[in-house]
């Protein structure tokens, strides 16, 4: 083999190598010399045309297409929903395929998993494969930090594009939102003059601990029920998805706790609005349209607070509660047109399922503009406690479904008013060795003098009716009571109201 190579060619081997050697060491030099700047760009571009061509081999040989959703949106302060979304979405096929992930602790100290960094995991579709793979970049926000943003990639075959992009991302993210709102920490928010402060609600009560007629009770349940799943409904038939309730009836007969029930069974947040403390009605307008979907806006006490009222209105005869009503009203300035406008304004402006409420006292004292169907849609009347609401706080508070003193109850509960909070109260054990034939006896005790309390007023007012009717029927005798000359007053008053007498004592 050796005689072949010319010894000339052999020589001038090591040569070549030399002299590339050299101009590459130039090069480097030159490299080296120029502006810092100038490199980045000249290592930037062959960067990324070799990126080019890379890519473009991958994209020859590699039938796989891919989708990436980042985790921040614009400024990298905002999560995106879908990131959210999708991240619930592969939660539980995390849980059964990950070998990495990140612990996180959520609603009620809950343990939440997702997929660690450049972690992979495979999904099934309708037959088709589907692998989501968790990554991450770099960019460099300030001097000092570096933001890393993630992305959820998913990668599939390009015979599936259509049925990925058309139904499978869909599917996830439905199915993402579903989980997020089953396990979302529903709020209460309550506001001061324009911003609304929010607490954790967590109230227990739900309809069955509701006392009231259970037929009333299934027509609000099955109300509410078809309001939240009418969507399409409401825009088939071009109204604004939202609906109004008002609650009424004398205190403590559960009107709150129907606000609470209603926004546990809908999984809805509820935003308490105190008209009292918001000062004209733009501040009212800003409160109210910075309130959330799946909402219930509730104000309570409506006739109570502002000067919005029928009542509050023609304020002649005033009682002393009025007077201050009608005092604050001079200071506040959110008006009835205020509220009805931001009302209206709110049910064109807002595209998502709310719910208003009004809870009263007295509803003869609330302008019927406020009140009239479309504005608020349901009336619904919270009354005393009735013989089934009691069987409802029995089997609550006592574990009771029947007992040998129901009867006894349901006498007189039929005959007597009390309401649902007075029950309530006597039916909760006190001590530990209250049974429960003790609270039903105590029941029945409070219900046995409301009994005779009813007897004594209704007695002493049938005596005052008499009183009033015989002086009605024997005018004579009112007359002549002055005569018996009991009191100063009626001393004066023949003298006065007979001025015959002054003339008869003249002459
Ligand atoms: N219908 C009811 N069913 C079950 N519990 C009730 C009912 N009404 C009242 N209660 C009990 O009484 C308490 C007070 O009731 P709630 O605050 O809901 O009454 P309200 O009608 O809103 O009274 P107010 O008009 O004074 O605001 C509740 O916490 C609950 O324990
Ligand atoms: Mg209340």
């Amino acid at each position: 083999m050796s005689s072949l190579v010319s010894p000339k060619k052999k020589r001038s081997l090591p040569k070549m190598w030399m002299k590339t050697s050299v101009m590459l060491g130039i090069i480097m030099f030159v490299y080296q010399m120029v502006h810092p700047l100038i490199r980045k760009t000249i290592r930037s571009f062959i960067l990324r045309s070799c990126d080019r061509y890379i890519q473009k081999f991958i994209a020859c040989t590699n039938p796989y297409i891919e989708i990436s959703i980042d985790e921040c949106i614009g400024d990298c302060f905002r999560l995106s929903g879908y990131y959210v979304a999708i991240q619930a979405y592969l939660r539980p096929k995390t849980c059964q395929l990950a070998r990495k992930m990140k612990a996180q602790l959520g609603r009620n100290k809950k343990l939440i998993l997702n997929m660690a960094d450049y972690e992979e995991i495979l999904d099934e579709f309708e037959g088709v494969k589907i692998w989501w793979y968790v990554g991450k970049t770099i960019t460099q926000r300030h001097a000092a930090s570096d933001f890393e943003n993630r992305h959820l990639k998913l990668q599939f075959h390009r015979r599936h594009r259509e049925l990925i992009t058309s139904s499978y991302m869909y599917h996830v993210i439905k199915e993402g939102e579903a989980i997020l709102l089953q396990n979302r920490q529903r709020k209460l928010y309550s506001n001061n003059k324009t911003s609304w402060s929010r607490l954790v609600f967590d109230h227990p009560v739900k309809f069955h601990h509701i006392a009231m007629d259970p037929v009333k009770k299934k027509e609000i349940i099955d109300d509410l029920i078809s309001f939240s799943n009418g969507k399409e409904y409401y825009e088939e038939i071009g109204k604004a998805w939202k609906r109004g309730y008002l609650l009424y009836g004398p205190p403590g007969t559960g009107k709150s706790s129907m606000v609470a029930a209603m926004a546990n069974l809908l999984d809805y947040d509820i935003y308490d609005l105190e008209l009292t403390a918001v000062k004209d009605n733009s501040d009212l307008r800003i409160l109210m349209h910075d309130t959330s979907n799946k909402s219930i806006i509730v104000i309570e006490d409506i006739d109570c607070s502002l000067c919005i009222t029928n009542k509050r209105k023609n304020s002649v005869g005033k009682t002393d509660k009025e007077v201050v009503v009608v005092q604050e009203c001079k200071e506040n300035k959110v008006t009835l047109s205020g509220l009805l406008n931001v009302i209206d304004g709110l049910w064109s402006a807002s595209s998502g399922e709310r719910i208003i409420v009004f809870t009263t006292n007295h509803i003869e004292n609330i302008d019927p503009a406020l009140i009239r169907k479309g504005r608020m849609d349901k009336h619904i009347e919270m009354s005393y406690c009735c013989f089934e609401g009691f069987k409802v706080l029995a089997k609550n508070y006592l574990k009771l479904d029947s007992h040998e003193l129901f009867g006894t109850v349901e006498n007189l509960i039929s005959k007597h008013q009390i309401t649902p909070a007075d029950v309530a109260e006597l039916l909760i054990p006190k001590t530990i060795n209250d049974d429960p034939e003790y609270c039903l006896r105590n029941l029945i005790q409070a219900l046995e003098k409301a009994k005779e309390d009813r007897n004594l007023i209704a007695n002493s007012q049938e005596k005052a009716t008499a009183g009033e009717m015989s002086e009605i029927a024997n005018p004579q005798e009112v007359e002549e009571k002055p005569a018996l000359g009991n009191s100063p007053e009626v001393e004066e008053k023949p003298e006065v109201a007979n001025p015959q007498n002054v003339e008869e004592k003249t002459d």
